[in-house]
C-alpha cells in the first residue's frame, strides 16, 4: 500500500468518522412513543439524517467535488439507498449503546414495512455484521458504493477506487460480493417507499428529492 494510497484511505476514514447519527435521534429511539406511526416518523427522521450524512461524507471523498457536477448528483442519487442500508447495517453491527440495536430493530419491524422486505433487510444487516469490518473497511466500502460508476446517468465511467487488504486476498472479493447483495436491497426499498407513499405517509423534502418521490 503506497504512501498516497494510505493518505487517501486516511482522508476517507476521517470523512466517514466525522459524521455520525446525532444523539437526539438516538435518544428518541429509546424514549419516544411506540406506535406504528411514531416508528415511521422516527425512521423518516433517521433516513433524512442519513442522507444528510451521506452528502457530507461524499463531498469529503478526495476528488469527488472535481467530478462533473451532474455526475456528482447522479452518483449520490444512484447510491443513496445502498449507502443508507450499508450505514444502517454498520450501525447495527457496531457497538451501539446496549439496547439501542434491539429497540431500533423492533421499531423498524413495526413501522409499516411488510415482512417480505424485513427478512432480506435484516439478513443483510447480519451478513455485514459477520464481516467484522474495521472503520477503514467500512469507510472504503461506503466510498466504493457511492463511487460505483455504473449508476444511471453517470457520464465518465473511469475507474474511481482501488482497495488493499494485505493478509486475505479473497477478502476484497467478499466485500464486493456484499455490494451485490446490497444492490438487491434497492428493489425492496422501492417497494417499501411506494407502499408508504400509497398509504399517504409524509416524507421530508430531502427524501422526496433524493428518490424522486
Ligand atoms: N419516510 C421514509 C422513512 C424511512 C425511509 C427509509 O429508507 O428507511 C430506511 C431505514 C431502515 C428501514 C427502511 C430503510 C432502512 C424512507 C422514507
Amino acid at each position: 500500500c503506497s504512501r498516497e494510497q494510505r493518505a487517501l484511505i486516511q482522508a476517507i476514514l476521517k470523512a466517514y468518522e466525522r459524521h455520525q447519527i446525532p444523539h437526539d435521534v438516538a435518544k428518541k429511539l429509546l424514549h419516544d412513543q411506540y406506535s406504528v406511526e411514531e416508528n415511521f416518523l422516527l425512521l423518516t427522521e433517521m433516513a433524512t439524517n442519513q442522507v444528510q450524512v451521506l452528502v457530507e461524507f461524499t463531498k469529503n471523498i478526495p476528488g469527488f467535488l472535481s467530478l462533473d457536477h451532474e455526475d456528482q448528483i447522479a452518483l449520490l442519487k444512484g447510491s443513496a439507498v445502498e449507502a443508507m442500508f450499508l450505514r444502517s447495517a454498520q450501525v447495527f453491527s457496531s457497538k451501539t449503546p446496549a439496547g439501542h440495536t434491539e429497540v431500533l430493530e423492533d421499531r423498524i419491524r413495526k413501522s409499516g414495512i411488510s415482512e417480505e422486505f424485513i427478512i432480506p433487510m435484516f439478513n443483510f444487516y447480519k451478513s455485514i455484521g459477520g464481516l467484522h469490518m474495521n472503520p477503514e473497511e467500512q469507510a472504503l466500502l461506503t466510498a466504493i458504493t457511492i463511487l460505483t460508476p455504473d449508476r444511471p446517468y453517470v457520464k465518465d465511467q473511469s475507474k474511481l477506487c482501488t482497495l488493499h487488504h494485505p493478509h486475505e486476498p479473497q477478502y476484497f472479493a467478499r466485500l464486493l460480493g456484499r455490494l451485490t447483495e446490497l444492490r438487491s436491497l434497492n428493489h425492496y426499498h422501492t417497494e417499501i417507499i411506494s407502499s408508504w407513499r400509497v398509504s399517504d405517509h409524509k416524507f421530508t423534502p430531502l427524501l422526496c428529492e433524493i428518490w424522486d418521490v
